[in-house]
């Protein structure tokens, strides 16, 4: 087995920044699509679809988006899943109002049919049944959620924790409600089923249930030097694949 290499939050926020920075000049939209790409990847290939019954192939995975970028990601996320033949519904409580790139992006899932449930349209709950949603995509808070959560993602997550031996939780980047670099810290909490760490995994994810979670990290978008700059490995990805198995 690897070895995990983690960054702290902090370190995690100035590789987004210099990523973002006029030196290199990658935009939130670019790296947001490719990490939304590769949590896309990591539900297929947990959950392939391949050789499923119809009844199983049309039950949904509930993307719960949050108003920052981690939810963005989730967006990006839904929309490849629906072109990679799955059923995907947005649950998005707390639209983002930071810029007009939110906005297209829930364009495109209504372009792409795939419903985006507001906090008070349609009953989520609803979604939270075995029988009616294959996977969860925790897409609500990574790396910048500073404790404690606010309502409405307070009972959201506690809706999720009651089903989450039932139905399997896939969190991008950091489960939703944990600290980042020091794992859960308040009762009940989220325990992925998977977690996918975006460019590479922050301190928490050492905090995952062994054998019991299943660690992807994606988001594949940096050279050798700039991870060594930062005191990092890059992860062996095959081929092109956009997501490793740790
Ligand atoms: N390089 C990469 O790996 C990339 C990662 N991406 C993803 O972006 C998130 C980090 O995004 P950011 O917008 O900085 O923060 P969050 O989405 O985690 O949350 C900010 C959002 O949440 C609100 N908030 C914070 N704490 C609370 C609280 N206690 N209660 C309620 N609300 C809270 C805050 O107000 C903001 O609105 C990273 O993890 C990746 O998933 C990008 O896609 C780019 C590439
Ligand atoms: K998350």
């Amino acid at each position: 087995m690897s070895t995990l290499k983690v960054v702290s939050s902090k370190l995690a926020a100035e590789i987004d920044k210099e990523l973002m920075g006029p030196q290199i000049g990658f935009t939130l939209q670019q790296l947001m699509e490719l990490a939304g790409f590769s949590v896309a990847q990591a539900v297929c290939r947990q959950f392939p679809l391949r050789g499923k019954t119809e009844t199983e192939k049309g039950k949904h995975v509930f993307v719960i988006a949050g108003p920052g970028n981690n939810g963005g990601d989730g967006l990006v996320c839904a929309r490849h899943l629906k072109l990679f033949g799955y059923n995907p519904v947005v649950f998005y409580p707390k639209r983002s109002e930071r810029t007009e790139f939110y906005k297209q992006l829930v364009h495109q899932l209504n372009f792409f049919k795939v419903p985006v449930l507001s906090q008070d349209e349609g009953n989520w709950l609803e979604y939270l049944k075995p029988e009616k949603t294959l996977c969860i995509v925790d897409a609500i808070f990574g790396f910048s959620f500073k404790p404690p959560m606010r309502e409405p993602f307070k009972g959201i997550v506690e809706e999720l924790c009651k089903v989450q031996n039932i139905i399997p939780i896939v969190s991008v980047d950091v489960p939703t409600g944990w600290d980042v670099d020091k794992g859960p810290i308040s009762q009940p909490s989220i325990n992925p089923a998977v977690l996918v760490s975006l460019t590479v995994p922050k301190p928490c994810s050492s905090h995952i249930r062994e054998n019991q979670t299943t660690h992807y990290v994606g988001g594949r978008f940096i050279p050798r030097d700039f991870a060594n700059k930062f005191g990092f490995e890059p992860f062996g990805y095959e081929s092109t694949d956009q997501i490793l198995k740790l």
